[in-house]
C-alpha cells in the first residue's frame, strides 16, 4: 500500500513532533538550496520567514508582499525537502475570507503549517515599536476562518500574538487563550523579553508554544536546552541564515573591491564539489548519463589560466 503523499507525511511528522514534548528546531531557509543544509544537519523542520522574503525582494517587512509571492517561495522551499515547513502568512492577507483562501493556497503548495498574526494591516516586524492590533474578536475570526478552510486536519494553524509589545504580558496571555479556544494548534508569543516571561506564558497557555530567536530583537537569545526546559515546543531562527549570508557577501564584495581579486576569499567559499553534492548532480545521471559525464573537482583553488599579462612568452 502506498504511504501518505509527501506533504501529508510532513504534516503528520510536525503533529507528532508537537505532541512529543521535544523541542523542534526550525531554521529559516533563505533559499530553497539552504533547505538542503538544514535537512542534512539534522534539524526537525524548515521555517519560511516573511521578513526574509521581503528582504530578498529589497523590501521592508511591512506587509508589501502578496499571497502569490509568499506561496510561490514557500512552494519552492518545500519542494526541496521532506521536512515539515512552517510559513509566515503575516496577517493572512485580508479579511477572514482571504485568510481562508490563504490556507487553501498554502496547503495546496505542500506546506505543513503557517502562522497568522493579530496585527492590523500594514503590519510590521514584531520586534519594532508602533504596532497596532486588531481586536481579539477579529483575530478569533481569522483563526476560525483558517481552521474551517483547511482540508488536511494536520495542517498546523499557528496564531501569533503581537500583544506583548503593545498591551503587555497579561493581555498577550489572554489573547493566546482565546486563540487556542478558537482552534489554533500552536501559539507564537511575539517579542517576549526572555525566560521569565516565557515561563509565565508556558504556565498560562495550554497549547504548544513557539519561541522566536531572531537576532537584534527584543528577546534574549537562549540556547535550545533553556528553551526546551521552559517547555516551548518549536524554536525558529527566522532571519539567521540570511544575516549570515549577507554578512559574508558584504565582506566578500569589499575584498574584491579593495584587492581586485577574490583569491583570498576562496578558502571561505562553499566548494564547487560541495555545491554539486547538495544539488545531487549524481542522481540526475540516473536518467541522463551525459549530465554527469565529468569529474567533480575537489574544490581546490584552480590556477587562473594564463592571461596576456601573466604569459611569459608574451612578456
Ligand atoms: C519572525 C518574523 O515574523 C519573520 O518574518 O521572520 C520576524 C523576524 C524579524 O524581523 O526578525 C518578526 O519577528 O516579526
Ligand atoms: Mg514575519
Amino acid at each position: 500500500m502506498n504511504g501518505p503523499a509527501p506533504a501529508q507525511a510532513a504534516r503528520q511528522q510536525l503533529r507528532r513532533g508537537l505532541d512529543s514534548g521535544r523541542l523542534l528546531r526550525f531554521p529559516g531557509a533563505f533559499t530553497p538550496l539552504s533547505t538542503r543544509l538544514i535537512a542534512e544537519l539534522g534539524f526537525e523542520g524548515v521555517y519560511i520567514s516573511g521578513a526574509v522574503l521581503a528582504a530578498e525582494l529589497g523590501l521592508p517587512d511591512i506587509g508589501l508582499t502578496t499571497l502569490t509571492e509568499v506561496a510561490g517561495r514557500a512552494e519552492q522551499i518545500a519542494a526541496t525537502t521532506s521536512l515539515p515547513t512552517l510559513v509566515d502568512a503575516d496577517t493572512g492577507f485580508g479579511a477572514p475570507l482571504n485568510v481562508a483562501r490563504t490556507i487553501q493556497t498554502l496547503e495546496g503548495k505542500g506546506i505543513s503549517g503557517c502562522h497568522l498574526e493579530d496585527q492590523m494591516s500594514p503590519k510590521r516586524c514584531g520586534h519594532l515599536d508602533g504596532k497596532t492590533l486588531v481586536s481579539t474578536e477579529d483575530m478569533v475570526q481569522r483563526i476560525a476562518a483558517a481552521v474551517a478552510a483547511r482540508s488536511d486536519p494536520d495542517f498546523v494553524i499557528c496564531a501569533r500574538t503581537d500583544a506583548r509589545g503593545v498591551d503587555g504580558l497579561p493581555a498577550a496571555i489572554e489573547r493566546a487563550q482565546a486563540y487556542v479556544a478558537a482552534g489554533a494548534d500552536l501559539i507564537f508569543p511575539e517579542a517576549l523579553s526572555g525566560p521569565e516571561e516565557m515561563r509565565v506564558f508556558r504556565e498560562e497557555v495550554e497549547a504548544p508554544l513557539l519561541a522566536n530567536m531572531t537576532e537584534f530583537g527584543k528577546t534574549a537569545l537562549l540556547d535550545v536546552d533553556t528553551i526546551a526546559a521552559i517547555g516551548f515546543n518549536v524554536v525558529i531562527y527566522p532571519v539567521t541564515l540570511l544575516r549570515l549570508a549577507m554578512g559574508a557577501v558584504e565582506e566578500g564584495l569589499r575584498v574584491i573591491a579593495q584587492q581586485g581579486t577574490q583569491r583570498d576569499l576562496v578558502a571561505r567559499m562553499q566548494t564547487r564539489s560541495r555545491l554539486y553534492e547538495l544539488l545531487r548532480y549524481r542522481d540526475y545521471a540516473a536518467f541522463d548519463s551525459q549530465i554527469f559525464a565529468f569529474d567533480v573537482p575537489t574544490g581546490e583553488p584552480v590556477e587562473p589560466p594564463p592571461t596576456a599579462s601573466t604569459r611569459k612568452d608574451q612578456r
